[in-house]
């Protein structure tokens, strides 16, 4: 009978995203004892001792040179391969930009159910799976069951602890034996986005911008806060669509969804397109100086004033504090 839990993540170079090891931590809760991580590409064979200490109990490493570029179509074949060999009674996935890709097809080839973008997984009574995931751009929150005998879940980033157990993970070889050339689809080139920040999604603190910075130099101000409280930086559509600042800093339902634990929210009205994108944060902070803002009713905290001054005000206090400690 199935058992267990396939977690599937993408590294680089052997860097684990943080995701990776909320889902282990999850997944060691939720089926303890009977955890597979499987990651691909160059690197893989790095990250054996670091996912064992979060939760993995094997591990399969898919390092070689067919795995060295993504391939939607060729990672999906390799995935349902190891399916076959581990017969997992559920995979996880990150509802990151890779799996968001790559679970669908999995599911597809499996012809097992996904839930995807899940803020929470839980064992039910009749000891399956289930999940919370939040519906109609964040207003509610739907709890989902899967009926199809395997069950697939992508999850959302810094939604869950991490937890360290402290136990190497067995390697466990698994050769899908797929070759490179039969992809139908693989990545050529992977561009950096302008100004290499850290990935939004995954950010823990994002300082963000919106249409009150008023001109794209004036972006220094919270690139200055930024700095101070060691964020990513983000901003509303119309910040990305004048070109004042990448697109890829866009947040919102149009743009990236983020669950950092601090978000500033900086000349931002609060739009319910841009709430969308930002209501799995823990903490909001709100800098405006329109006391009837919408974001004022979304926020944990507010300031209302003018940002130009109330944010260096902000970041010195940060430094100062900083310098103190
Ligand atoms: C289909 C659709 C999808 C959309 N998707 C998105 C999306 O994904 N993300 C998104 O963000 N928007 C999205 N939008 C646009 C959204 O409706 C809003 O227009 C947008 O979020 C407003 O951006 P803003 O808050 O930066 O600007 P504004 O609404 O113009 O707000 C600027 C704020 O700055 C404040 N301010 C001005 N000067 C100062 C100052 N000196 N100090 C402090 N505060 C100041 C003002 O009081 C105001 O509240 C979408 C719209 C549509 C129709």
């Amino acid at each position: 009978m199935a058992s267990g839990i396939l977690v599937v993540f993408n590294q680089e170079g052997g860097r684990v995203r943080r995701v990776a090891y909320e889902m282990l931590s999850l997944a060691q809760k939720l089926a303890p004892g009977s955890i597979t991580a499987l990651t691909f590409g160059e690197g893989a064979d790095q990250v054996r001792e670091a996912v064992g200490r979060y939760g993995a109990d094997r591990v399969i490493l898919l390092s070689s040179p067919t795995y060295h570029r993504y391939s939607s179509d060729g990672f999906a074949q390799a995935v349902a391969q190891a399916v076959e060999a581990v017969d997992p009674e559920a995979l996880f996935f990150p509802a990151n930009a890779w799996g968001k890709d790559l679970a669908p097809r999995v599911a597809g080839l499996l012809g097992a159910g996904l839930a995807s973008d899940c803020t929470e997984v839980h064992r039910r009574e009749d000891g399956r799976l289930g999940a919370i995931r939040p519906i109609y751009a964040g207003k509610a929150y739907a709890r989902v069951a899967i009926d199809s005998p395997r069950q697939i879940f992508s999850l959302r980033p810094n939604i869950q602890a991490v937890e360290e157990s402290g136990r190497a993970a067995d390697v466990l070889t698994v050769d899908p034996g797929l070759d490179a050339s039969s992809f139908q689809a693989v990545v050529s080139e992977v561009i950096q986005s302008q100004g290499g920040q850290m990935e939004l999604t995954e950010a823990d603190i994002i300082v963000s911008g919106g249409r009150g910075i008023k001109a794209p130099e004036n972006f220094k101000v919270l690139e200055d806060l930024a700095e101070a409280v060691g964020a990513a930086l983000g901003s509303s559509r119309p910040v990305a669509d004048e070109g004042w600042v990448p697109h890829s800093y866009h947040i919102g339902q149009t743009g990236k969804v983020v669950s950092p634990t601090v978000y500033f929210a900086v000349g931002i009205s609060g739009a319910i397109q841009h709430l969308a994108g930002i209501s799995g944060s823990k903490y909001i902070v709100a800098i405006n100086n329109d006391p009837d803002a919408p974001i004022f009713k979304a926020a944990n905290y507010g300031i209302v004033g003018d940002l130009f001054k109330v944010v260096p005000a902000l970041a010195n206090e940060v430094r100062r504090i900083k310098q103190d400690a």
